[in-house]
């Protein structure tokens, strides 16, 4: 499904502190890790708390156009995934893999279908081929029998893999534009010949990433050698994936909505299933709201935010990314300047999550400036919201900006959100969700 096409718009009324308990959805990057080591798994491997989402959908309908059996039950919360009768696909013409604008999805399989073997054709939305992929091909060509080239320019989706399978050896990846190539290497390392050593040049952004793929692949029963400092990795030859149940954690950038919700409206929200222990980095976000004024609590099953003033703040969000743009709204209800650094990558994403952000939040009002890695967000002043008189803002088919803007709302009157269908990527249920916690109907209108 493209999310993109829709004439809604959605907007939230403001309706005094936000309180409440919510179980956000499973995590999209736990979901589309366990079903790509489900379906190498020895045993059929049952996921529970999987997310359904258009970025869940398009690994799992890869997976099951190679053989992979899943069934779902449970809403599709649970995954059984049988893997026995995966085959690599040869035949005159590549199998034709539709990945929609899902970054883990053609990251990970890029590689792993590439150490699978086969011929195949991975092919997304206009903004996915606008994506970068190259240096992950070049990393793989290091060690692929084979050919794997990228159809746009400046080496971008479709991808294009002709392979007999990965020979192993000594593989060099950058890192600094997007985590997920090193996640997708290490993920398809055990799938080679003989041992793969893998290096990382230069800095690597969005590291927490990392380190929840090496632990996935842990529970699968790879015995992955990482050097503490992430440059280094070892997978040594004949590693086999083996689990039979997998349970994945709520979504905890999905998570970051409500617990900003809590910030900006002097409320309470607390998010079930999701401590500071969790492999999400994301949940880190809860650290940046208690530097700017909230009170947080984790109790071993929950987090809880609790808002008070806020007051701006000075962050590197390089390792949590996804939720820049949930700080940004956060940030114009704050006491000072919030600056964010450390995010150059994030001109990368669904949409440029620096420029794209910028604009709308001018469109509020905010004086905004923009660095390279960055912005600088001034805070509305009092006046400005008070006299505020409605905004029609855009979501560039990028779910975490429907999701974050959305809560503007929550403070002021009249925040229309264009397309809000488009959290259908990680959240097809973010506004009914979002309802059932405050308890009160937003708005939805047909333009
Ligand atoms: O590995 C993952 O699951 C992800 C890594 C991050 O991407 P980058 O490494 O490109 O920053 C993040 O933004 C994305 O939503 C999910
Ligand atoms: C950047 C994101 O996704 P991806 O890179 O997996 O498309 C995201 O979910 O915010």
């Amino acid at each position: 499904m493209n999310s993109q096409a829709t004439s809604t718009t959605v907007t939230v009324q403001p309706g005094g502190p936000v309180s409440g308990t919510i179980r956000p959805p499973g995590s999209k990057s736990l979901t589309n890790r366990a079903l790509l080591c489900a379906a190498v798994s020895e045993s059929p491997c049952t996921l529970r708390g999987a997310l359904r989402s258009e970025d869940t959908a398009v690994m799992l309908g890869g997976l099951q156009q190679l053989g992979v059996d899943i069934e779902s039950s449970d809403g599709g919360r649970t995954l059984a995934v049988d893997g026995s009768a995966c085959r690599p696909q040869h035949a005159d013409e590549p199998a034709e893999l539709y990945i929609a604008n899902s970054g883990t999805t053609v990251r990970f399989l890029t590689a792993w279908l590439s150490a699978l073997g086969g011929d195949y054709r991975l092919h997304g939305v206009p903004r996915m081929h606008e994506r970068p992929i190259g240096e992950l091909l070049d990393a793989i060509s290091a060690v692929l029998d084979g050919t794997i080239r990228a159809e746009s320019p400046g080496g971008c989706p479709p991808v294009r893999i002709h392979s007999r399978g990965w020979r192993g050896g000594e593989i060099t990846v950058r890192g600094n534009v997007s985590s997920q190539y090193l996640s997708g290497l290490l993920m398809a390392a055990p799938l080679a010949q003989t041992d793969v050593c893998i290096r990382v040049e230069g800095a690597l952004v969005s590291q927490p990433y990392v380190q929840m793929t090496c632990q996935v692949l842990r529970s699968f029963g790879v015995p992955i050698e990482a050097a503490q400092s992430l440059q280094q990795f070892r997978i040594p030859a004949g590693s086999q994936y083996r689990l039979s149940q997998y349970d994945i954690e709520p979504d905890a950038s999905a998570a970051s909505y409500f617990w900003a919700a809590a910030a900006i409206t002097a409320g309470r929200v607390r998010v079930e299933g999701l401590t500071a222990d969790a492999l999400q980095g994301d949940v880190g976000f809860v650290d940046v709201l208690a530097q700017m004024g909230c009170t947080v609590q984790d109790d071993g099953t929950a987090i809880e935010v609790t808002g008070g003033p806020l007051r701006g703040v000075d962050v590197d969000m390089n390792a949590i990314s996804d939720t820049v743009q949930t700080l940004a709204v956060v940030a114009l209800f704050a006491e000072g300047p919030t600056r964010v650094r450390g995010v150059a990558h994030n001109r990368f994403k669904e949409t440029d999550r620096i420029a794209d952000l910028a604009c709308e939040l001018r469109k509020l009002g905010a004086v905004v400036s923009e660095t390279e890695d960055g912005l600088q967000i001034e805070p509305l002043t009092a006046a400005q919201q008070q006299t505020f008189a409605g905004a029609r803002l855009d979501t560039y088919h990028d779910h975490r900006m429907a999701m974050s803007l959305s809560l503007v709302g929550l403070r002021l009157s009249g925040v229309q959100i264009q397309n809000p269908s488009c959290t259908a990527k990680t959240y097809p249920e973010y506004f009914a969700d979002l309802e059932s916690l405050l308890r009160r109907p937003h708005h939805w209108r047909t333009t």
